[in-house]
């Protein structure tokens, strides 16, 4: 596998009695990237962390990872009778790879009580629980699903600045499903969209925002060789989310990152 590939998936595909989950999916994550994999209910976010942490087998296609994996599954798995002492003391226990000094210092970070047993905490500090196990084995590769769901906007910043210290200072890899994009706008530096399991969008944020612009045009506008995205129509306007190919003669805005991913999901609903 290349060198400065963390994740490297080929063909990767899931296949369920219903149908298919995970179809086609080819990508690859440069180590020290921070992804967004975002897509709808049910587009395959929760199936694709599973396979590339290696929990689950895929039907076709495969995945590479380097390093060791680290994965927080969405209903956030902990020992509930455990204190939070006696959760960080079973992290040392069960990984050979445990940074002690770190993770006592991200709990202290996270305000969690050494003392506090796991069912009292609350679903937000239960998560940033969650993701301290999973950090203090200091992953090379950490797959995060919904890591903020439950989280409130300051324990979100906490988490997300302490995501940002770890990839700068060890090259941690890191992969975050969420369906609030606005939460990972300062987080992530790459995108994966999934769209009923096939991806969909993939690229670094930056250049992706770059190739797309938002218009307004008058409702019967022909677009030409620019793809798009979605569009709302007025009365006699039109304001659409455009893949742009060379130039363009519009007065046009870059999109934000969410409006981005939500031309995009909104372009699979219609479909
Ligand atoms: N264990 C399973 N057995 C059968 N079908 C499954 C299983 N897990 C997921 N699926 C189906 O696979 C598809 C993708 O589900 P998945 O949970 O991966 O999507 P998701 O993008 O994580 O969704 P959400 O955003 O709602 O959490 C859905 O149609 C789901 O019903």
């Amino acid at each position: 596998m290349d060198v400065e590939f963390a994740v490297r998936a080929n063909g990767l595909g899931v296949r369920y009695r219903r149908g298919w989950a995970v179809r086609d999916c080819s990508f690859a994550l440069a180590r020290g990237t921070v992804t967004a994999l975002v897509g709808a209910n049910g587009a395959g976010k929760s199936t694709l962390l599973r396979v590339v942490a290696g929990l689950q087998e895929p039907t076709g296609g495969t995945v590479g990872t380097r390093g060791q994996v680290a994965f927080v599954a969405q209903d956030k798995p902990l020992y509930r009778s455990f204190t939070v002492a006696e959760t960080l003391r079973f992290g040392q226990a069960a990984n050979p790879s445990w940074d002690r000094a770190y993770a006592e210092r991200l709990v202290a970070e996270a305000g969690l009580p050494p003392t506090a047993k796991v069912h009292s905490l609350s679903g937000g500090h239960r998560a940033r629980l969650a993701l301290v196990l999973a950090l203090g084995r200091r992953p090379d590769v950490l797959l995060l699903d919904e890591p903020m769901a439950e989280m409130d906007p300051v324990a979100r910043e906490v988490t997300a600045r302490a995501l940002m210290l770890a990839v700068a200072e060890t090259g941690l890899t890191v992969v975050l499903s969420s369906h609030a994009v606005g939460e990972l706008e300062d987080v992530c530096d790459h995108l994966l969209l999934l769209d009923r399991g096939a991806v969909r969008l993939a690229g670094e944020v930056d250049e992706l925002v770059a190739g797309h612009r938002v218009v307004v045009a008058p409702r019967d506008h022909d677009f030409g060789a620019h793809e798009v995205v979605s569009a709302r129509a007025g009365e006699r306007q039109v304001t659409a989310v455009l893949r742009v190919a060379g130039d363009l003669d519009l007065a046009a805005t870059p999109p934000g990152l969410t409006e981005l991913v939500v031309a995009y999901l909104r372009s699979g609903e219609a479909a």
